[in-house]
């Protein structure tokens, strides 16, 4: 099943991030060869990619945790090298992480792990305004009942939602998910891939979604794009993509794909 409501031509949009002759090597490893990617505002991108192939990097370089050697990467206008840690700390503000293993904090509820980047970013909120910041978040991912729970209390799928409720608490511009179905039932990935959807229209979020779970590529993404051999070669739908004579790209596809 493909994503309803498709956005059409997101080239026509303003961009928020621009990524343009991006390398990176570790040793003698090049991983990163040249990167060349836009993001639209609004659009959900997929990047797809074999395990190793360094789209864990990329999002490292976009949040500025990691340094590139060369090339330019800029997020909401502002060339992330050239910041200093403050900077950083203000621009992450608006970049929500859904990263596979976000942790909750397992001694702390529902209720005061969603409060916990309100305390750190948000110190003059009232007990009034949290509460409110709390409970539509946790209305956005359809999770109101477990607020005084704790995590050990939930499941897998449950856990997932509440981690993406806690990013989408300081109402971030762009969300980077990384990997956001691995080691969930086939269920359970059909809701986060309808949650990432419905976090796209209600924050009007534009997101970068990392996975090589195509189901998830199908039914999250405006845009498609495979990192192979250290660069993107196409960016396109769904169909796009696959519609191809690269054998790189089939054989993945082969593998891959079960619906
Ligand atoms: N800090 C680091 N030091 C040395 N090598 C690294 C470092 N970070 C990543 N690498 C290497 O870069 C390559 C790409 O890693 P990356 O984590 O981006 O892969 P990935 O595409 O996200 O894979 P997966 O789907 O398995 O998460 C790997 O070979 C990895 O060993």
């Amino acid at each position: 099943m493909h994503k309803n409501n498709r956005i059409e031509h997101p080239e026509e949009r303003d961009k928020v991030i621009i990524i343009r002759d991006l390398n990176k090597s570790f040793g003698d490893y090049h991983v990163l060869k040249g990167v060349n990617l836009d993001l639209y505002e609004r659009e959900n991108l997929v990047v797809l990619g074999k395990s190793g192939t360094g789209k864990s990097v990329l999002i490292k370089i976009i949040s500025g945790l990691l340094k590139q050697d060369s090339g330019t990467v800029e997020v909401l206008g502002k060339e992330v090298s050239q910041l200093n840690e403050r900077e950083l700390q203000e621009l992450r503000i608006h970049i929500g992480f859904s990263f596979q293993n976000s942790a909750l904090y397992d001694s702390m509820t529902v209720r005061e792990n969603l409060e916990f980047p309100l305390v750190r970013n948000r110190k003059n909120l009232t007990k009034k305004e949290k509460d409110y910041a709390v409970e539509t978040v946790l209305d956005a991912v359809s999770l109101g009942q477990t607020i005084n729970q704790m995590p050990s209390e939930l499941s897998g799928g449950q856990r997932k939602r509440i981690g993406i409720a806690r990013t989408l608490i300081l109402q971030p511009k762009i969300m980077l998910y990384d990997e956001p179905t691995a080691g969930l039932d086939p269920i359970t990935c059909l809701e986060i891939n309808g949650l990432i959807n419905e976090v796209q229209e209600r924050y009007h979020t534009s997101s970068i979604i990392i996975t090589h779970d195509l189901t998830c590529a199908k039914q999250t993404g405006d845009r498609i794009t495979m990192l192979l051999d250290g660069h993107f070669n196409k960016v396109g739908t769904f169909e796009e993509v696959f519609n191809t004579d690269d054998e790189r790209v089939k054989s993945f596809y082969e593998y891959n794909f079960i619906e």
